[in-house]
């Protein structure tokens, strides 16, 4: 990063929010009179600070650090702060020095709590995180102090640009939003408490238990349709806290887990592990009664309803993130770890369990069972090598199947299941991408079937396989998953008395794609077979529904009547 490149965030992120700080704690009167010794202006010369842009952004970076640690102050120190150690970040090319300076600064704030707070028309600033991951499950580097994009607008995403300033961003909530309220659906051995007014509309609950969780109907819960344990599992899955549970008249403690901040693609910061969450006083944000701190959804696309927390507002409003590659990996475009993750827990924890040929292979199953083989599937289709680095890599998978004996019924309840957990885990339905996953699920399953036979001698050092779109069936290898159909040009038109003839002057006037859609009826391109149906095509021109995207001007269809008039000459 340049000096110039560093000035509008200096300016956006840094000076902004700093002089609207100082403004309100009444610091604009900083004590000196105009032109007196010590004031901006009092004649002297200054000294250029020493150092190089990246020191002197450094020694900011500590000192705005330093300032943040004050009980107190408004949220624009925070935010000037995160800003800066950003720069300083950025600007430190060594790695080791970076990692040295990341500490310092984190020992500096080490004292303040973690949280989030949401400043009022601003971004969520993120005090000490301990883990911020983007959507495919990879952790983005943190650091001490962090002001995360809150109005959707900002070209560093997630990180604040200070857009939300220029843009005017409101973080009020709208009055007409679905208003926040716990209602309880009783089941024979489960009541599911379910709050619309806190839903992000994420599909979890209803891509897993559509029999419980029915979309367009009323009431939205029906307890009766699931298993109890189901309905726990999707309820646990919920990211925006709108789903509870009770038993026997008792809500569970809450879910324990690590605290992170997921970026969602497309999507909320979805909010794990009760990491605490402030409005701009300090005070805890107010929830409705009963909401879960443990986790929530956070609007990233600045248009929820229910601001600061996601009302699905993202997708009425067409918010994405950059598209992915032309060629993306399967990891990738099947959603990362989290979706393959998701998949696997559905797949072991439901289906395995409820199937009584796979059940007993699996019942010494270790628990974090779904996590290895999510791990070992989002290496193989091309993400991180997460199964090598934790789980033992190739050799640990070989032995794991190694003397089984697996059966070729095994193998194909097993192929077959897995195929339905990735719909209920909403992993990507096109054709080229399920295309890509059953290959892989079949070749694997039956390689898996081969290494465990008795006396199978499978080769005992291998990487772990990579697998790849299959036959070239890549997403952007349709026509129609690239662009739409490019225009073609329109035909020139015949001047007035000038003698008309079909290929000359008709056929032309018909593109490629109304010969493709007429094509089960008749040849727009055929001479014979546009004169045999001349008069029904022209009052269909005439009346504008032909061709179905848009009719043709009046002076086309004028040299389509013409050329009728004339006896339909070739
Ligand atoms: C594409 C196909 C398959 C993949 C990717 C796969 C993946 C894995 C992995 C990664 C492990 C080791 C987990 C660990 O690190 O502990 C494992 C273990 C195992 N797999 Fe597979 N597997 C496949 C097919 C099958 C099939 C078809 C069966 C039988 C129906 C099967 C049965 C087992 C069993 C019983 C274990 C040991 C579970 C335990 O008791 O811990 N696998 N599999």
């Amino acid at each position: 990063m340049t000096a110039e490149e560093s000035a509008e965030p200096l300016g956006d992120s840094v000076v902004r929010p700093l002089s609207e700080a100082l403004a309100h704690l009444g610091g604009e009167d900083d004590g000196h009179e105009p032109g007196a010794p010590g004031g901006e202006d009092d004649g002297r010369e200054t000294e250029p600070e020493p150092g190089t842009p990246g020191e002197r952004l450094w020694r900011l970076a500590v000192d705005a650090t330093r300032l943040r640690t004050l009980p107190g102050l408004p949220t624009g120190v925070q935010e000037a702060t995160a800003a800066l150690q950003h720069l300083a970040w950025l600007f430190t090319d060594d790695t080791g020095t970076r990692a040295a300076r990341v500490a310092e600064l984190r020992e500096i704030q080490a004292a303040l709590t973690p949280q989030i707070q949401v400043a009022a028309d601003g971004p969520y600033l993120v005090t000490n995180p301990s883990r911020i991951t983007d959507w495919l499950g990879e952790p983005i580097t943190v650091l001490p102090q962090m002001a995360l994009c809150r109005c959707g607008a900002s070209a560093m995403k997630p990180l604040c640009d200070g857009s939300h300033a220029r843009t005017g961003f409101s973080g009020d909530k709208d009055p007409l939003r679905v208003p926040g309220h716990r209602e309880s659906h009783e089941g024979v051995q489960i009541t599911v408490l379910d709050d619309r007014g806190l839903c992000a509309h994420s599909g979890f609950c209803t891509d897993r238990l559509p029999t419980v969780f029915r979309q367009g109907s009323e009431p939205f819960v029906a307890p009766s349709g699931g298993r109890m344990d189901d309905i726990v599992r999707a309820v646990r899955t919920c990211p925006s806290g709108a789903l509870g549970y009770a038993i026997d008249g008792q809500e569970p403690a809450p879910q324990r887990r690590e605290t992170t901040v997921e970026i969602s693609r497309d999507g909320p910061y979805r909010v794990t592990g009760g990491i605490p969450l402030t409005g701009d006083d300090g005070r805890p944000e107010p929830r409705d009664a009963g909401a879960s701190t443990e986790h929530y959804s956070l609007c990233r696309c600045g248009r929820s309803r229910n601001k600061p927390f996601c009302s699905g507002m993202h997708h009425d409003v067409g918010f994405t993130d950059p598209p992915l590659s032309e060629n993306p990996t399967l990891y990738e475009w099947a959603g990362g770890l989290p979706a393959l993750t998701r998949m696997t827990q559905i797949f072991y924890g439901t289906y395995v369990p409820q199937d009584p040929l796979l059940a007993p292979l699996f019942s010494r199953m270790s628990p974090d069972h779904p996590e290895r083989v999510a791990a070992w599937l989002c290496e193989t289709f091309g993400g991180p090598r997460l199964y090598t680095e934790r789980y033992g890599g190739y050799e640990h998978m070989i032995a794991e199947h190694a003397g089984k004996a697996l059966t070729e019924e095994w193998r194909a309840r097993w192929a077959q299941l897995i195929v339905r957990a990735a719909d209920d885990a909403g992993l990507p339905s096109d054709p080229e991408f399920r295309a890509a996953f059953v290959s892989y699920v079949e070749w694997g399953s039956r390689i898996a079937v081969e290494n465990s036979q008795p006396g199978a001698a499978p080769p005992p050092h291998m990487p772990v396989p990579r697998w790849w779109w299959v036959c070239s069936a890549t997403p952007g290898s349709r026509v129609s998953a690239l662009a739409p159909v490019a225009e073609e040009p329109a035909a020139d038109l015949p001047g007035t008395g000038e003698p008309l003839g079909f290929a000359a002057h008709i056929r032309p006037l018909f593109r490629e794609t109304d010969r493709r859609s007429m094509s089960s009826a008749f040849d727009l391109w055929s001479h014979t077979d546009v004169t045999r149906h001349a008069e029904a095509i022209l009052v269909r021109l005439r009346r504008g529904d032909m061709p179905c995207d848009a009719p043709w001007p009046a002076d086309r269809v004028d040299v389509f009547a013409r050329w009728v008039a004339e006896g339909t000459p070739e």
